[in-house]
């Protein structure tokens, strides 16, 4: 790419770019994007330069040998030996620049412009002009290059919404053309890693190593750079020859550190990637460990530890692995040399930083969190600890009030629940529905806080409930491959009010059949709330619609159940007849509902149980129709029986009186159903509409440029470098408003569900989530390395309290994942304050003209929500306890209408014929 003069740039980037930006007050389209597309050639091509110089020149090792006429000998020597080395790599870096670059004017750019290139301003003044000359596919583009840089931008926020519903806009011309391929790869891997595609997230994850490396070299040799006096005026700076050096070398060093933290971070990404690149690792470890590599998952786990050695989980992985390979096989593989030589290097300049922190007081913060404590000066170290201390104390009193005040608004609260319990206990309010018939009490289903109830729903609703578990669980809701954790025997799947609506929105299941979810859940809600004559208001706590279906060949030896013995919201521990009313479990749960939608399957039947989690009190068979509603205390141990041929389909829904732990997910499901309130049989004519809409020969039509320029002559002509980010958006963010198409508020938008806005928000800075630690399913049980843990997300939710009554080995995952969960909570949280934040600017409309396309951006906010957090689990140890005879109600549905209440033998006898 060399420009006549052999230079590969013709023109210094910040002319160009200013070029442009007068172009663009000229609203000469062309010549803004001649410029600027050039501004942005010059750029990359200036930083390439750079890179190959100092590359080539570090390559060549040696530069010669010293010369022999010098004559001097000792250290004067060993000096000039090392100068003659700067000297020449110093030459070999200018003239290579020079050769490649010109002279330095035409390549050294201010601060300003650097910063604006680093904003992605560019972009912001190509999407307008691209815009302006029809070229939409380009403009999404720029549009979305920038944004992904500045997402708190709110009109470009409205512009790309604009485009999302725009004719002719395709979902692939959202790119971000300064995406960097390290990251890029790395988020793709962590894609396909939660989609448990191993083989896929390896691929990528490699990549993304390998991609790292090469970001890193890149990024260390940019940092050789000018000396940045930073603070001090470089006229009074006088430091000699070695002191200047060092000051130099020092800021290079340190900056070198720092890339470590640049690769791990992205655009728009509210913080970096926490230990990035061990991170790597970890995904690799567990994905090849997936796809039965296990050298490579040795491998991979073996440089996971030179970074974390004392890794509790990790090793206890790589004995896992390399007991299933076999030992002697496996003490043979050595981590990754890449990552020795780069962690032996970093060492190394961090210890010349820590020297140079010691010895000058340069202040250096190490970005990694690997580092081992003794590289750091013991000075500093005593520094840090009685600092950390300090901090430590403040915590833990702070802590300490903070207990104190949740203590006496607990027992506040207690005293008060403890009131309601009393007035609840009388159930047998009325079921507010002609339909609904009260089946069993309490006292026919022998115990407390009890009722069965018939006639919920209608056969057509069960159906279409049916159909939509199904429809959803096969547009893939992250448990499609994966078989139920409870049993080998089963497969699970389950779908969320949030995400049936969401895939409603998308069209991907009917609308229709979402809303009948939410509805049918709250019509559940309100009957429990009224037959249990509770004084205060039922929230939902957490709804899902689930379905287990048998695995046909493996029923024949079956022993386990479909749901283990659990109480909802304590740990059960069988063997001692308690229940611990302590986090994992959902302790916040107070009401229980089970609303069943079909027969046609074998076995399943829902149990409750006395403590022991063996004696069955009463048995309840699932229909259409059929709720069972009980508290979710420990009166009501309770599982389901293995279900042995067909699939069984439920609604499970958990409800608090904790206003605190009122479902989010549901209320934004809320606030999306109301966006679609049209009349269902308008639905069909919307979507029709639509299609029309999106059909190329309802291009839109050609913007008027005559109309535009009242609109930009408004905007002053203030020099752009004053508020740049502000100019530009005046006029496009106004174009909607000119063209005919803009849509109707009402009507759906539709933007995707995963915009390009997204990724940032999704888990930024999350350490790999919900699995490496992850065991397997299948491996056999009671071995210390097998822990099988952690279903994911949601689904984690209801299983983990009946995964509490399973047998499993003492894990080691523990105490990752409590840390992994609390920093979860922790990262969840600051997506949605950004949500909140961003709705709040959002709420204030700049000029009456802009109102009109306000609620659009706003409506699009409530749509993307921050997305999983991960759930808590139980890894309580327990194990059988001894079988028991005892009776038990039983209620069966072979002749219809009929309940039948029997006795009969002790559930574990049963399970022994
Ligand atoms: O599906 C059922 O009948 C009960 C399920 C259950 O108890 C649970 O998910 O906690
Ligand atoms: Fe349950």
């Amino acid at each position: 790419d060399l420009q006549p003069g052999g230079h590969v740039v013709s023109e210094p980037y910040d002319f160009l770019f200013d070029a442009a930006v007068e172009a663009y007050y000229k609203n000469d389209w062309m010549s803004v994007i001649l410029h600027m597309e050039k501004a942005l050639r010059s750029s990359a091509a200036v930083r390439r330069a750079k890179v190959s110089c100092r590359i080539g020149c570090a390559n060549r090792t040696a530069f010669g040998d010293p010369d022999p006429e010098v004559g001097l000998g000792g250290e004067a020597v060993e000096d000039l030996v090392f100068f003659q080395k700067v000297l020449r790599r110093a030459q070999c870096v200018s003239s290579c620049e020079a050769d490649k670059l010109g002279p330095a004017s035409r390549h050294k750019i201010s601060d300003d412009v650097k910063l604006e290139f680093t904003k992605r301003t560019p972009y912001n003044y190509l999407q307008v002009a691209y815009f302006k000359i029809n070229k939409l596919d380009k403009a999404v583009a720029a549009a979305n290059t920038f944004f992904l840089a500045n997402p708190d931008h709110v009109e470009m926020k409205q512009n790309l919404d604009y485009y999302k519903m725009m004719a002719g806009v395709r979902e692939e011309d959202f790119k971000d053309l300064e995406a960097r391929p390290h990251m890029a790869e790395f988020l793709l891997g962590k894609r396909y890693y939660s989609d448990d595609s191993f083989g896929l997230a390896a691929e990528h994850f490699e990549r993304a190593v390998q991609e790292y490396f090469q970001a890193d070299q890149e990024c260390r040799v940019l940092c050789e750079g000018s000396y940045d006096y930073d603070g001090y005026n470089y006229m009074d700076y006088n430091a000699d020859l070695f002191q200047s050096m060092t000051d130099h070398y020092m800021q290079v060093l340190s900056c070198k550190q720092r890339c470590s933290v640049e690769l791990a971070s992205s655009v728009g990404m509210p913080k970096p990637f926490e230990d990035f690149l061990p991170a790597h690792f970890n995904y690799l470890q567990f994905s090849y460990y997936n796809s039965e590599k296990y050298e490579k998952a040795i491998e991979c786990a073996k440089t996971f530890l030179m970074f974390h050695p004392e890794d509790e989980v990790m090793n206890q992985n790589l004995a896992y692995y390399s007991a299933v390979l076999g030992e002697d096989k496996a003490s043979t593989l050595i981590p990754r040399q890449v990552v020795k030589q780069h962690m032996q290097q970093s060492l190394l300049e961090k210890e010349l930083l820590y020297y140079g922190y010691e010895v000058f007081g340069i202040t250096f913060v190490d970005p990694d969190t690997w580092t081992p404590a003794e590289i750091m000066p013991q000075k500093l170290r005593d520094k840090q600890k009685v600092e950390r201390e300090t901090a430590a104390r403040i915590t833990e009193e702070i802590g300490n009030l903070m207990k104190e005040i949740e203590n006496l608004v607990e027992e506040k609260n207690k005293d008060l629940s403890d009131i309601n319990k009393i007035i609840t206990t009388p159930e047998g309010g009325p079921v507010l529905y002609d339909n609904i018939q009260i089946s069993m009490t309490s006292k026919q289903l022998n115990g407390s806080q009890r009722v069965l109830l018939d006639g919920v729903i209608s056969d057509d609703e069960c159906r279409e409930l049916h159909r939509l578990s199904n429809a959803a669980a096969q547009e893939g809701d992250g448990y499609r491959a994966r078989p139920s954790p409870h049993s080998p025997n089963e497969i699970f799947q389950g779908v969320t009010v949030l995400k049936a609506v969401k895939m409603g929105q998308e069209g991907k299941v009917p609308l229709k059949s979402a809303r009948l979810f939410f509805d049918m859940s709250e019509k559940v809600r309100k009957v429990l709330e009224s037959y249990f004559r509770l004084e205060t208001p039922l929230y939902f706590s957490y709804s899902h619609l689930v379905c287990r279906s048998a695995v046909e060949e493996t029923q024949a030896e079956r022993t386990d159940h479909s749901h283990p013995v659990h109480v909802d919201n304590c740990v059960l521990v069988s063997e001692t007849n308690e229940c611990i009313k302590v986090p994992p479990a959902y302790t916040h749960r107070d009401y229980s509902a089970i609303l069943y939608l079909n027969d046609d399957f074998e076995g399943g039947d829902f149990i409750f149980t006395m403590l022991d989690g063996k004696t069955v009190t009463a048995e309840v068979r699932p229909r259409c129709g059929r709720v069972v509603g009980f508290g979710s205390g420990q009166e009501n141990p309770h599982g389901v029986r293995a279900v042995t041929r067909g699939q069984r389909c439920a609604v499970a829904l958990w409800f608090t009186l904790d206003p605190v732990h009122d479902e989010k997910e549901r209320i934004q499901a809320q606030d999306m159903l109301k966006m679609f309130s049209t009349p269902v049989d308008q639905e069909f004519a919307i979507t029709e509409a639509k299609k029309l809409e999106a059909t190329p020969t309802e291009a839109p039509p050609p913007t008027d440029p005559e109309l535009m320029t009242a609109e930009s002559m408004d905007t002053p002509q203030q020099p752009p470098m004053d508020t740049p980010q502000d100019l530009p958006m005046d006029t496009p963010q106004d174009l909607p408003m000119d063209t005919p198409q803009d849509p109707p508020m009402d009507t759906p938008q539709d933007p995707p569900m995963d915009t390009p806005q997204d990724p940032p928000m999704d888990t930024p800075q999350d350490p790999p989530m919900d699995t490496p630690q992850d065991p397997p399913m299948d491996t056999p049980q009671g071995s210390p390395m097998d822990t099988p843990q952690d279903p994911p997300t949601e689904e984690k939710e209801k299983l983990a309290l009946s995964d509490a009554q399973v047998e499993k080995p003492a894990d080691a995952g523990k105490e990752k994942t409590q840390k992994e969960t609390a920093s979860n909570e922790t990262k969840s949280k600051a997506p949605k304050t950004k949500t909140k934040a961003e709705d709040k600017v959002k709420a204030k409309p700049k000029n009456g003209d802009k109102v009109k396309s306000k609620p659009k951006a706003a409506k699009a906010e409530a749509k993307k929500q921050p997305a999983k957090t991960k759930d808590k689990q139980a890894t309580k140890k327990a194990s059988k306890a001894p079988a028991k005879k005892t009776t038990k109600a039983s209620v069966k549905d072979q002749s219809k209408e009929s309940i039948d209440v029997s006795a009969t033998e002790s559930e574990n006898d049963k399970d022994e014929l």
